[in-house]
């Protein structure tokens, strides 16, 4: 199980303080919402603590069963979906479970096969990703992260592109595959972080001034 502490932490882009001062434990298998309107800063922090974009001040320490490890290292043990971050649309679905495989392990008892068939996507092994729909892009993106084994998921507007039916799944798989992991989720709807035993709002921590 992951912990994770940002003490201090602080985010700028050119003249605009994201967030700062931001004091915070995430503490192992807990459930995280990032709250916050439009552009302030939600999807900031989340790529903050997944180590894809460095705080400018402070930091961010991750304890895996209480042993610290690095920020270069985190990636391993995290999966992540997101607007930002495309699915290869190249690969057809069979060669994307084949190459997010390579680097994941999959949840004890998740064969390819049942994988896509708790996605909804029988029929589709060999299509191409670029000729799904946005809704099965989304299942697909969501699934890869619920059926890795990792102690930490990373969602950002889980429930994009899911109609009614998508979003009741979504809420299921949170309930299946996500008691004993770290999950974090940034999101405007209240719906998609019903599951959240801590709920942050970024305009709490965001400070605007002029350097
Ligand atoms: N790479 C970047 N360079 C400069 N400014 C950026 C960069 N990334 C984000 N920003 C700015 O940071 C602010 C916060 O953006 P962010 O995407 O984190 O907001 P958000 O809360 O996730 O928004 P939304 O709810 O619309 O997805 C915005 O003003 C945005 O323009």
């Amino acid at each position: 199980m992951i912990e994770i502490k940002l003490e201090n932490a602080a985010k700028r882009f050119q003249y605009e303080w994201i967030f700062r001062n931001l004091n915070l434990t995430i503490h192992a298998a807990s459930k995280l919402a990032i709250t916050g309107s439009n552009g302030s800063g939600k999807s900031t922090l989340i790529k903050a603590i997944a180590g894809l974009s460095p705080v400018t001040e402070g930091s961010v320490s991750y304890f895996l069963e209480e042993k610290k490890i690095s920020t270069e290292e985190i990636f391993n043990h995290l999966t992540i979906s997101a607007p930002y971050l495309e699915l290869p649309e190249e690969f057809s679905l069979i060669e994307l479970l084949n190459f997010h495989f390579k680097f994941k392990v999959s949840i004890p008892g998740f064969s390819f096969e049942k994988m896509i068939g708790e996605m909804y996507l029988n029929g589709h092994e060999n299509k191409p990703i670029s000729q799904f729909s946005s809704g099965m892009k989304q299942r697909l993106k969501l699934g890869l992260c619920f059926f890795s084994q990792v102690p930490l998921i990373l969602l950002d507007e889980p429930t994009s592109n899911l109609d009614q039916k998508g979003v009741d799944w979504y809420l299921s798989l949170i309930e299946k595959f996500s008691s004993s992991r770290t999950l974090i989720i940034c999101s405007n709807d209240p719906r998609e972080y019903q599951s959240c035993n801590n709920i942050i709002k970024i305009e709490d921590y965001k400070i605007k001034q002029k350097l």
